[in-house]
């Protein structure tokens, strides 16, 4: 059964069609890689589904309910988290402070409670730090937690918001570019928990991500826009061998991509935006 369901999504900007008819449907409990050029869309459709765009046209379902009816603040509780292309944390914060914004929403305490000290509110903020150790410790960076963010090297702090968005326990995790930037080691241990997130805590994610090794690696489906259409749908496998999937990306960056058996992998343009 799908998880979500995004129906026809149409958004301009201006004269500009950003996306146009998009559909697709994630199964719950899995990765689905979302790829395409730079431009096609799909930072665009991220924001849809958190209800940041509001599009021309189109429904999305999460679990059967239409989320485009609710105000974009109710998106959290139901079970939606997100994280972002670049690193969006308060440098100046601790790391555990940073990851217990990702629970400000869910939190039953009123500004007085908290002001007075209210013993519910007492109890309410130490179960919101416990919540936020665990995810640190979920995601390796228990011992940083109260070290300002300034202070990790960007593969800790790209796990910091991986935290943040974990300490809700969303059922649908929406990750822009997890390993954008990443050296090796820390893109390694990026997938790696990627995986763990499926397999121990039944979290489906929807990953944008120009790394398409680490697409292929992780991801059950794949779906591809290219300015703002969806161009191919289906297992990584077939996806990557997929004419007009091939074709997209080297006609948008002439050379970028195309391995020595005329798939993505290897030369596309993405691993190169990483590497640089
Ligand atoms: N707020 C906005 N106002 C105007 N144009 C926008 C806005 N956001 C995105 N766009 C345009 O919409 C198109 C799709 O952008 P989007 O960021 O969704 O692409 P993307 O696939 O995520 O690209 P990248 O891989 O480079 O992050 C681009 O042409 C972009 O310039």
């Amino acid at each position: 059964m799908s998880l979500l369901a995004v129906e026809g999504i149409t958004v301009r900007f201006g004269g500009l069609v950003a996306l146009s008819d998009v559909s697709l449907t994630v199964a719950e409990g899995t990765i689905h890689g979302l790829i395409g050029p730079n431009g096609a869309g799909k930072s665009t459709l991220f924001n849809v589904v958190s209800r940041f765009v509001q599009p021309a046209a189109g429904q999305v379902l999460f679990d059967g309910r239409e989320l485009l009816r609710l105000p974009p603040h109710a998106v959290g509780g139901l079970g939606i988290a997100r994280t972002f292309q670049n690193v969006l944390l308060c440098q100046r914060l601790t790391v555990l402070d940073n990851v217990l914004t990702g629970l400000h929403r869910s939190l039953p305490v009123s500004f007085w409670g908290a002001a007075l000290r209210l013993p519910a509110a007492m109890r309410a903020e130490e179960h919101a730090r416990a919540r936020a150790l665990e995810a640190l410790e979920w995601v390796g960076l228990r011992p940083w937690a109260h070290r300002r963010v300034s202070e990790l090297p960007f593969g800790a702090q790209k796990r910091v918001e991986l935290a943040r968005a974990l300490v809700s326990r969303p059922r649908l995790l929406l990750l822009d570019e997890p390993a954008a930037g990443l050296a090796e080691g820390d893109r390694r241990q990026m997938a790696a928990l990627i995986a763990r997130l499926q397999r121990e805590l039944g979290t489906t994610v929807v990953m944008v991500e120009h790394d398409l090794g680490l697409v292929m690696d992780l991801c059950q489906e794949v779906t591809v826009l290219d300015f703002g259409r969806v161009i191919a749908q289906g297992p990584p496998a077939a996806v990557r061998r997929d004419p007009t999937v091939i074709a997209a990306y080297i006609g948008r960056e002439a050379g970028a991509a195309g391995g020595p058996d005329g798939t993505l992998g290897g030369q596309d343009r993405g691993e190169q935006a990483c590497s640089s």
